[in-house]
């Protein structure tokens, strides 16, 4: 199982092993006062790959990939998608990526086409070409339907399907998306996931955060494990999880849970069983 190393400074810049780079990150880092969220990570994601960033609660993945998309300022670190420096050059690194971030907030009181229309107009799209990618996307997402029904109206998996079609709106090289399948029943999960599938398919990159350890191992082709900040381990996903029997024991293990789960219970011995 590949543990984190030093950054090789033998490979070109824009290359991981052989694939090149969609996103790479140096020495990023995030302190909240006392409190280090994310500990000076170095990693470069392979493009056109599905790239799952696996943790527990609090490990650091919302923050890193805020980081990493613009949304919030790192006190350490550099992060560069497609060759442009996101914090130097945000404009040109905006045009590449879309992003559904945990807890989008959308505008309410537009339906979800205006929505989409909305997006497609500040993306600088021809108002033709926002109509057809928005009736296409609403359609393969199973929102047609509701698509005139104010976004507020919407359930927590149509928020998560209209967020994800305005993502996609602009046609990005990377798509990012922090814990896209929270709340989404398994219907909704399957439409998303084939959305997804056909977009890598097509070359793009799509990175997500998750602790669903069995749907990142079903989905993903390459996965970072970050723990308290750090990057436990990064690779293809049959390495990082080497001989384990599943993703979920690799996992565990890198982070260090399995002794404490197995001390866990002796001090609930009251639970269970009726007695008071
Ligand atoms: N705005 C903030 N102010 C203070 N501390 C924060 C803030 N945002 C995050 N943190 C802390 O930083 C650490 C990393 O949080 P983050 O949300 O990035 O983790 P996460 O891996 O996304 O967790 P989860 O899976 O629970 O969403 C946590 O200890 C969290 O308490």
């Amino acid at each position: 199982m590949p543990q984190e190393q030093p950054a090789d400074n033998t490979q070109p810049s824009n290359q991981v092993g052989a694939e090149p780079a969609a996103v790479r990150v140096r020495g990023l880092t995030k302190r909240y006062g006392e409190q280090i969220a994310v500990a000076g990570i170095d990693l470069e994601l392979p493009a056109g790959q599905f790239i799952g960033l696996v943790g527990p609660n609090g490990a650091g993945k919302t923050t890193t990939l805020s980081m990493i998309t613009g949304l919030l300022r790192p006190d350490a670190g550099t992060v560069e998608i497609g060759g442009h420096d996101v914090w130097r050059d945000p404009v040109e690194v905006k045009a590449r990526i879309g992003v559904l971030p945990e807890g989008l907030r959308m505008f309410e009181r537009l339906s979800g086409r205006e929505l989409l229309t909305y997006t497609g107009r500040l993306r600088g799209l021809p108002g033709e070409e926002v109509d057809k990618r928005a009736t296409q996307l609403l359609d393969v997402l199973d929102l047609a339907g509701s698509q005139n029904k104010l976004v507020i109206d919407y359930s927590t998996g149509m928020r998560k399907k209209i967020g994800l079609a305005a993502a996609l709106l602009h046609n990005p090289e990377v798509l990012f998306l922090d814990e896209p399948f929270e709340g989404v029943d398994p219907i909704s999960a399957q439409t998303i996931r084939g959305v997804l599938e056909r977009y890598t398919r097509s070359g793009a990159t799509v990175v997500f955060s998750s602790h669903v350890m069995e749907l990142v191992e079903s989905l993903c082709d390459w996965v970072a494990v970050i723990a308290k900040g750090r990057i436990r381990a990064h690779g293809p996903l049959a390495e990082v999880r080497g001989d384990a029997p599943s993703l979920q024991n690799a996992f565990l293990e890198l982070v260090g849970a399995g002794r404490r789960l197995a001390g866990q219970g002796q001090n609930l011995d009251w639970l269970g069983g009726g007695a008071r």
